[in-house]
């Protein structure tokens, strides 16, 4: 596969807690996307569900035995679904192979992700999916929550919490879907999210819970993500909502590509630049030391040979680079939601006056 970046298929993470509707949704999409003539590339990435209610182009299911997993490696349920997917995410290269032949005649490629959304937003074969992916293709967080759930203000917060938590970890352009729409009206949530009085009000009359004041402070701090996430209410059940969904997908794609990839690719330069200089200010040090008549034993034997800084002090310098690198990319992201922030307060201010 080349690693040129591609338009397209826009590749949507779906994500969530358990129950939340993730395979439904997946299963109405795939069908309101088939109906429209655009069936989408459709991966199964939970090793451990019963059975896929969706036609899948590539089920992790057919690589990887879950059941044998653990036994094999004598693990529990959980354990067992994270090396499952380990072991697939040694094998991603080809899906991505897969996935270019079909990119040509596929606009989106949907992946479903396991019911202990953990095992994907907390392992290292969840960042590498997410992390592969987004260097080729516009790649998007779908977050799935069960409205129903959600009417509790403080249930509400919780799920929110968790959701600038994988915003945080993978770092890309981000959907919350309000699930099951056709049980309860995902109003009350929408309202919470635009009007913090209207959320305080609901935390007031909320006698069940003990722990408001928490969740009256986090309101505020969460103000910033609501302003710059995307919010849409669906239900699975009925396919009410998903126009709207699918609009959605094009503005964050839109944002993918105008912010978060030259962004990425940003820091991907200043890796490099960074890593290069270093080498060269280590090799003029190392040069002048071997021209004042010192060293020049060592300099002969590590350079000799074309080798450069794989010696223990290179690699500790280069993994020192790496935490510069994610402190940078941290503070960038910081300023990257500030930016964000400011357009959409600009944006709404225009379309007031
Ligand atoms: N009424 C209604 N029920 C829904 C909707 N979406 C999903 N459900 C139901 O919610 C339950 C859980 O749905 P799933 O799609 O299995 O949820 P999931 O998030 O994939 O579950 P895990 O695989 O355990 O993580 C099922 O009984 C679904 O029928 C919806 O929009 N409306």
């Amino acid at each position: 596969m080349s690693t040129e970046k591609k338009e397209k298929p826009v590749c949507l993470l779906v994500l969530g807690m358990a129950g939340s509707g993730k395979t439904t949704f997946v299963q109405r999409l795939t069908s309101h996307l088939t109906a429209k003539g655009k069936a989408p590339y459709v991966i199964n990435l939970d090793p451990a569900c019963r059975e896929v209610p969706y036609p899948a182009n590539i089920d992790i299911r057919d690589t990887v035995n879950y059941k044998e997993v653990m036994k094999q490696y004598t693990l529990g349920p959980n354990g067992g679904i994270v090396t499952s997917l380990n072991l697939f995410a040694t094998k991603f290269d080809q899906v991505m192979k897969l996935l270019d032949k079909r990119s040509a005649t596929t606009d989106i490629a949907i992946f479903d992700t396991p019911g202990q959304i953990e095992v994907f937003t907390w392992s290292a074969s969840g960042s590498i999916i997410a992390e592969t992916l987004a260097a080729f293709y516009p790649t998007l967080v779908v977050y799935v929550m069960d409205t129903v759930r959600s009417v509790s203000p403080v249930t509400f917060m919780s799920n929110m919490l968790y959701a600038v938590s994988i915003l945080y970890k993978l770092k890309l352009p981000f959907i919350i879907v309000l699930n099951k729409i056709d049980i309860v009206s995902h109003q009350h949530a929408l309202e919470w999210m635009q009007d913090y009085t209207a959320f305080d009000a609901a935390l007031n009359a909320d006698e069940t819970s003990y722990n408001v004041n928490l969740a009256r402070s986090m309101s505020l701090v969460l103000d910033e993500f609501y302003e710059t996430i995307r919010t849409v209410g669906v239900s699975s059940a009925t396919g009410e909502g998903f126009d709207d969904f699918l609009a959605a997908v094009t503005l964050a794609e839109t944002e993918y590509k105008e912010d978060y990839r030259p962004e990425h690719e940003r820091l991907l330069k200043l890796q490099a630049e960074g890593k290069s200089k270093e080498r060269e200010k280590k090799n003029t040090a190392m040069f002048t030391k071997d021209y004042q008549g010192e060293g020049s034993e060592i300099f002969l034997r590590n350079h000799a040979v074309g080798g450069d800084s794989s010696d223990d002090e290179g690699e500790e310098r280069e993994a020192e680079l790496d935490d510069e690198y994610d402190v940078q990319k941290h503070q960038s992201f910081r300023q990257f939601l500030e930016e964000q922030k400011k357009k959409q307060l600009s944006k709404s201010n225009n379309a007031s006056s």
